[in-house]
């Protein structure tokens, strides 16, 4: 079964001296060839009758799972880039502010709105949901072209049951299980 197998390959990692805390490592889901093939088709059944045109999923991680997700779910995928950096961004980038995320930054999320209309139901994807902070600057960006957002998905939530309510939020592992 898939979740159990996300589970064994899981990791948690002691960065070392001047860390006070544990570092989640997932590579183990993207080295494994079975995780890799079974992670796109399970998450996109979660929602089974959502029939999404596209999956958008932010920087760094979401640009790995999500073209996963849209290849199963027969959708197109749109990557949400975090600010900051060096890399300078094409196309005319809308940006949403989060509130404060796990590490309790506010980050500032670019999605290419003019690739999003009314005619699109979009289908959010990350592979960790924690504060909800990206998927909440997500649903607000996505709702400003019209676009229907169907819901949700990621491999783990460590999130409040009451903010994956408010997300539409559905995932494979709760963060107990790791
Ligand atoms: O629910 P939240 O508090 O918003 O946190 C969830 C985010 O945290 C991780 O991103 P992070 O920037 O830590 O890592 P990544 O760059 O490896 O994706 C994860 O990929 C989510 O995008």
């Amino acid at each position: 079964m898939l979740s159990r197998r996300l589970v064994e390959l899981f990791r948690w990692v002691d960065p070392g001296p001047g860390s006070s805390h544990l570092v989640s490592d997932t590579a183990g889901w993207w080295r494994d060839p079975a995780a890799l093939a079974d992670l796109g088709p399970a998450l996109a059944g979660l929602f089974p009758a959502a029939r999404p045109t596209v999956v958008v999923a932010p920087e760094a991680t979401g640009l790995l799972l999500g073209p996963l997700v849209a290849v199963a779910a027969g959708a197109g995928f749109l990557p949400a880039y975090k600010d900051g950096g060096e890399r300078r961004r094409v196309g005319a980038l809308r940006w949403a502010e989060t509130s404060p995320d796990h590490r309790g930054h506010r980050q500032r999320l670019g999605l290419d709105t003019a690739r999003l209309g009314p005619a699109d139901r979009v289908l959010l994807v990350d592979d960790w949901v924690d504060s909800g902070a990206q998927l909440d600057a997500l649903h607000r960006v996505v709702a400003t072209t019209g676009a229907e957002v169907v819901g949700a998905v990621a491999v783990v939530t460590t999130c409040p049951p009451a903010v994956a309510e408010r997300l539409r939020l559905r995932t494979l592992l709760t963060g107990d299980r790791l």
